[in-house]
């Protein structure tokens, strides 16, 4: 079959990752009928300053006409100007958006090899394999009323927390059906002791585990559960929960792994196409360097071979090498090593071939 991906580098260490990325599947293509088409289009801060806006209309209608969508990451200091609207995250937002792509999952394993390197004891990290299922289209992101207005002579913002309940419903349900296929438990992470929101999650998160009886559902507070994301990470199977509190547990339980850069996601709507990015962000203070690790992107790609492309068997291919690169002791300077980006995908690429 022949599929369209379009890549999305946008700045800071984005393009240096994806670059990798797209390495990595030309090698993978090689071993099937499929034929990769890929097109690269601006989105994030380097689009801003060639069109003053970071994602235009025609690169959107782009995406929406591809199989897949690869993203490396937007941001950096150039354009952070807290009076400024016009932001490189606004791009990633109305991409979210504008595939529906409501389901962000990020899938947190850690690596035997790379547990003496994690702050937390080794007896903590053992067992350690959660999928966080991020609410990613709704929520404090895009609620309105959003933005900032002059009351009584004074500067006044206002953000939204709202969700209705079909977003919540769809979400949890995807949730339990991931977890039927897991270890039949789902954490769904709230704020009901205080928010009306989250009291509403819950009720809506209790009506769909009806349909599972087989999946475990807890409930739990999101300062708990950033907790025991430290104190008992291996209790955790799925967690779902709402876009702004998914986004912060998922850069804390990045560190069980051993660094930022190493988590893959998959960002899923009703049909396609899937939008792939590693969690991480443009990295300003090693952009350029040539240091970055590109597993988080690497593995953001097998992930797209999986839910997009339905390439399980060559998904796996490079997850299997990943692992056995890690188990090698090759790492990048986040992990603790001195491997550039290009040597630890040189590293990958040989495991594929063996
Ligand atoms: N999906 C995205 O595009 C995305 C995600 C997060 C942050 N951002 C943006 O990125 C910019 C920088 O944000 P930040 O510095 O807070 O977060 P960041 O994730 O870019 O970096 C946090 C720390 O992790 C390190 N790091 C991240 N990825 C790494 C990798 N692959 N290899 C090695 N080290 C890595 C960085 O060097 C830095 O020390 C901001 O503009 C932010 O909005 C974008
Ligand atoms: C850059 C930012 C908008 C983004 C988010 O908060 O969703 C990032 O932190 C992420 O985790 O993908
Ligand atoms: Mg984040």
């Amino acid at each position: 079959m022949d599929f369209q991906i379009t890549l999305l580098p946008g700045d800071g260490i984005g393009p240096e990752v994806i670059e990798k990325a797209v390495q990595i599947l030309q090698i993978i293509e090689k071993f099937t009928d499929n034929r990769f088409h890929f097109s690269k289009e601006l989105i994030g801060g380097c689009s801003i300053d060639a069109n003053g806006t970071a994602l235009t209309e025609e690169v959107l209608n782009a995406c929406r006409q591809s199989d897949a969508v690869l993203l490396g990451a937007v941001g950096g200091p150039k354009w952070d100007n807290p009076d400024s609207n016009i932001r490189p995250e606004q791009g990633l937002l109305a991409l979210r958006k504008g595939l529906k792509v409501y389901a962000n999952l990020r899938p947190v394993k850690v690596h035997p090899a790379l547990m003496a390197a994690s702050p937390l004891k080794e007896e903590k990290l053992s067992g350690v394999d959660m999928l966080v299922v991020r609410e990613l289209t709704g929520g404090l992101y895009f609620g309105e009323p959003k933005g900032r207005s002059i009351i009584n002579g004074q500067e006044h913002a206002v953000d939204t927390l709202i969700y209705s309940e079909e977003e919540i419903r769809r979400i949890v349900k995807m949730s339990f059906e991931l977890a039927r296929n897991r270890r039949k438990k789902v954490t769904s992470v709230d704020k009901a002791n205080v928010l009306e929101s989250s009291r509403l999650w819950r009720k809506v998160a209790m009506e769909v585990s009806r349909d599972f009886p087989d999946v475990i559902l807890e409930h739990m507070l999101v300062d708990t559960a950033s907790m025991r994301l430290v104190t008992s990470p291996s209790s955790f199977d799925v967690i779902v929960t709402e876009n702004m509190f998914g986004d912060i547990l998922t850069d804390e339980a990045s560190v069980l792994t051993g660094s930022m850069g190493m988590l893959p996601s998959a960002s899923l709507g009703n049909g396609k196409p899937g939008l792939y990015e590693p969690i991480h962000g443009s990295a300003p203070d090693i952009a350029g360097k040539g240091i970055a690790n590109p597993i988080g992107m690497i593995l953001s790609a097998a992930l797209m071979l999986r839910f997009s492309l339905q390439m399980e068997k060559e998904a796996l291919m490079i997850e299997q090498a990943v692992n056995r690169t890690i188990a090698d002791g090759c790492r990048t300077a986040d992990m603790g090593g001195s491997l550039s980006t290009e040597m630890m995908t040189e590293e990958i690429i040989r495991r594929i071939h063996e």
